[in-house]
């Protein structure tokens, strides 16, 4: 027993000893287990901080790359709110470059303006509008020059403003080629987290594994505990340590799954920041686009402003051709400023020469007149003689016979001898007065002043010219003749009866007063009724009816004389004789094709036989004006009156008859319709236009014999010099400036109306330079003799001459020329411009007679004469 005893308790000790010996292995496996775990947990650990220090590494790289995005970002936005500020200035730049082009264009047009202004005024003061031309469009040059520089600084900003636009758009590229990169590199770093997390899930399931080798250790050490008692405390100890690395372990887990929360949330941050980066790429894709259609735009307002440029180089090659023309221009007017000035020389000296022709002239006329009275007194010494002979052949006849005749019929022939040289002589005589007329114009302008304390005008030396004062500035002007406020009726009528003469040689004469209300018209033409104060009217009828009855007594003329009054507003006419009746026929104003008279259907023309009758007719004629001004109110003072005396005269002797008519005529200053047309009417004949609008009103229409090719015509302009009057004084300066420069359509100057009728030794010139009473212009008599039909046939004697004065051929006044009688025209004016002072004017004074009418006109043959019948009585005068 005690062996077995022994031998039990020795394999006890032997059991025991392998079961130390076992737990002794298991321990020391599971310590190096352990120990190996511990290694490679600690591996594990210090992979997770390596993963955590590189993904903080990488977060915090990642978060200075998005912060430098940002501030890229933000940077670019700068720049692009830079760009759009200076894209806006420069749409401003290119808006104000726009507002200053277009004012540069009206500047243009203002200087196109100014310039076509300066080249009308050039002719006054060539040389410096020229220069002030030029010197504007040099400013225009240098304009259009900074106007140029001015676009080459917009071109090149706008270049550099692209270049701007193209630096951006590489540098959004390149933020785009770094926001791949950084997606590349953010998801290499998702994939090492999943390998990192693979990592952990591969510890997890080893620590899995040796858990399950420790529970079956456990499980085989509890075994043991049950076998082993003595084995429990290391065995707890052991369970205790096993416990403890459990705990380490969950510790571990759950370490593991807070790095996984932090990795997702890292993970989500990440997928935050991308969104985030994929926004800003939107935005940064926007604005790219915005951008581009900026850089579009900038494009179309580049093309833009390269038209405009091209519209600019049009503009300044419009310019260069406008300065070359005006170059052109310049170099022509000073060509012709040099023409002009030789030409005023060459007129100096041809007026030098003209001069002493009218010194020839008038010393031919001398001569001639001379001549005249010694073949008047040699025809008064062989008138003598032939009586004397006549007696003696009286006495001797009876004795004689045949020889007593033949005597006589010697001294008969001397006798038409010397009346065809007096015939002659006389239209000699009217050659050299109309030459002399001619030589002082067929329009001749005369101005006359009214007396005025403190006048705005000033008289030239050289009795031709006048200034006038307007507002601080003086105007020139230069007519005919001026007369100052001193000049007397007188004086007046004297520089005015020339033209009275020219009527009575048979040429139409046209004289009428311009002027404004109260400068003196009816002074000038009708006058007072003191002998002195008489104007031209009275004075011109008294010449006309002194030469007439004169002419009647001493060289067999009979003279015939009609008068109507006519006014005309607008296209109205009024018979002043029949109480101002209105005239209805559409066409009433009838001139004769040959040069003749002028009719005016259905007006009443009354005989005038003295002075007294045409002042009577002149009165009745103002009444009638009264009262139609009175019915009119206002608009009389827009009207026009017009006298006309026709006269007719006949010379029984030579078969010739005048055909003349002297017109006479008031005008206000009141522009309208009819005096516009009469402006027209002379500035045709002053530029010597093919069409001359006489027809464009009565007015012009009625007088267009005296104003046209064979009329001669007198201007009076009336100023009226108070300086309150100065504006329409120079208005009416100017019209009468205006006229000065005509002169009639007639070629070789005006042209009488003469017509030989049958008989032989006819006296009268065809023209002015016609050379005896036979030789009438052959174009003036065939027409002359067409119109003169009816009264040829009534001429007093076969053969006979008849000469008629006035032109327009009147239906009461034949009658008068069946007699024989002569006819003159006179052709006088309104009573007054002015409505109320017209009105009152025609109540009073001009009504009686006085009324403000002028009248010349007529042919009358002068004394001096010789026609063959009238030799007798010219002797015995
Ligand atoms: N040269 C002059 N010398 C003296 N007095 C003058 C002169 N001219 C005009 N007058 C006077 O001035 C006044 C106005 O003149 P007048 O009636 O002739 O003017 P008008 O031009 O005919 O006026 P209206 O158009 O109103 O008829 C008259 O009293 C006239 O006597």
């Amino acid at each position: 027993m005690g062996s077995r005893t022994t031998g039990y308790i020795e394999n006890v000790a032997t059991i025991e000893r392998e079961c130390a010996q076992q737990v002794e292995n298991v321990t020391l496996a599971s310590e190096t287990k352990c120990r190996k775990l511990e290694a490679e947990l600690a591996i594990a650990r210090s992979a997770l901080a390596a993963a955590e220090r590189d993904f903080r590494n990488e977060k915090a790289m990642l978060g200075a790359e998005v912060d430098m995005q940002k501030s890229e970002v933000n940077r670019l936005r700068c720049d692009l709110e830079r760009r759009t500020a200076e894209r806006d200035c420069a749409r401003e730049e290119a808006t104000r470059n726009e507002a200053a082009r277009q004012q540069l264009d009206l500047d243009i047009k203002e200087l196109r303006r100014q310039n076509n202004q300066q080249q009308r005024e050039i002719s006054v003061n060539q040389s410096e509008a020229v220069q002030k031309i030029l010197e504007q469009k040099v400013a225009v040059e240098n304009e259009l020059n900074s106007l140029r520089d001015e676009f080459n600084k917009q071109s090149s900003r706008m270049r550099s403003l692209q270049e701007c636009v193209t630096t951006l758009e590489h540098e959004i590229h390149d933020l785009h080629r770094m926001n791949t990169m950084l997606e590349g590199s953010l998801s290499s770093r998702q994939s090492l987290l999943v390998h990192n997390q693979d990592q952990v899930d591969k510890l997890k399931d080893e620590l899995a594994l040796a858990r399950e080798n420790l529970a079956g250790l456990t499980e085989r050490a509890e075994q043991l505990q049950q076998e082993l008692d003595r084995n429990r405390k290391e065995r707890e100890v052991l369970e205790a340590f096993v416990h403890e690395q459990s705990a380490e372990l969950v510790n571990k887990r759950d370490r593991a799954t807070a790095l996984e929360g932090t990795l997702a949330r890292d993970h989500r941050a990440w997928a935050e920041k991308r969104l985030e980066l994929e926004a800003s790429l939107a935005a940064l894709g926007e604005q790219r686009c915005s951008l581009t259609r900026e850089v579009a735009e900038l494009k179309v307002a580049l093309s833009a402003l390269l038209t405009q440029k091209e519209a600019a180089d049009g503009n300044a090659a419009q310019l260069a051709f406008d300065k070359a023309n005006l170059m052109r221009e310049n170099t022509q007017l000073q060509h012709s400023v040099e023409f002009n000035e030789d030409r005023v020389k060459q007129m100096e000296q041809e007026a030098a020469a003209l001069r002493k022709q009218v010194d020839n002239v008038n010393v031919d006329l001398e001569a001639s007149r001379q001549l005249l009275g010694e073949k008047d007194a040699r025809l008064e010494q062989l008138e003598g003689e032939f009586a004397a002979l006549k007696e003696v052949l009286g006495d001797t006849a009876s004795a004689e016979g045949e020889s007593g005749k033949q005597i006589v019929t010697k001294l008969l022939s001397k006798i038409a001898a010397l009346q065809h040289a007096a015939v002659e002589a006389e239209a000699v005589r009217r050659r050299l007065h109309n030459e002399l007329v001619d030589l002082r114009g067929n329009i001749r302008v005369y101005c006359r002043l009214k007396p005025h304390p403190t006048p705005a005008t000033r008289l030239g030396s050289d009795g031709a010219s006048i200034a006038l004062a307007v507002e601080g500035s003086e105007h020139r002007f230069s007519y005919d003749r001026v007369f100052g406020p001193d000049s007397t009726q007188e004086q007046v009528f004297g520089a005015v009866s020339d033209l009275v003469q020219s009527a009575l040689d048979g040429f139409h004469v046209c004289v009428f007063s311009y002027g404004q209300t109260g400068a003196g018209k009816t002074h000038t033409m009708q006058g007072g009724a003191a002998p002195a104060a008489r104007g031209i009217i009275p004075r011109a009828l008294e010449k006309i009816l002194a030469t007439a009855q004169k002419l009647e007594q001493e060289a067999e003329w009979s003279y015939g004389m009609g008068a109507c009054f006519i006014e005309v507003y607008n296209q109205t006419l009024r018979d002043l004789l029949s109480g101002g009746a209105v005239l209805q026929e559409n066409n009433a104003i009838k001139h004769d094709p040959s040069g003749g008279h002028t009719v005016v259907a259905g007006a009443k023309v009354v005989k005038v036989h003295d002075l007294e009758g045409a002042t009577e007719l002149v009165r009745q004629a103002g009444e009638a004006r009264a009262v139609v001004a009175t019915a009119m109110n206002a608009s009389s003072s827009r009207s026009h009156c017009v006298f006309m005396l026709n006269i007719t005269g006949w010379h029984q002797s030579t078969g010739t008859r005048l055909l003349a008519e002297g017109a006479a005529k008031k005008e206000a200053c009141h522009i309208n319709s009819s005096l516009s047309a009469l402006g027209d009417v002379f500035a045709a004949l002053s530029s010597k236009a093919q069409h001359v609008p006489y027809r464009n009103s009565k007015l012009t229409y009625l007088l267009q014999p005296c104003l046209g090719g064979n009329g001669k015509t007198l201007m009076f302009v009336n100023i009226n010099p108070e300086p309150a009057s100065a504006g329409e004084s120079l208005c009416s300066l100017r019209f009468a400036a205006k006229v000065n420069g005509c002169e009639t359509g007639a070629k070789g100057g005006a042209r009488r109306n003469v017509q030989t009728l049958g008989g032989g030794g006819g006296s009268g010139e065809g023209e002015p330079s016609g050379s005896s009473n036979p030789a009438v212009g052959s174009a003036a008599v065939a027409a002359a003799q067409k119109s003169q039909q009816n009264t040829a046939s009534r001429a007093a004697q076969p053969g006979s001459a008849r000469f008629s004065l006035g032109f327009p051929r009147l239906p009461g006044v034949d009658a008068v020329s069946a007699a024989g009688a002569k006819r003159m025209s006179l052709l006088p004016q309104r009573p007054g411009a002015d409505a109320g002072v017209s009105r009152t004017k025609a109540s009073t004074a001009a009504r009686t007679g006085a009324a403000p009418v002028v009248g010349t006109g007529a042919g009358v043959k002068r004394p001096g004469s010789v026609i063959p019948d009238a030799a007798a009585k010219r002797s015995k005068s």
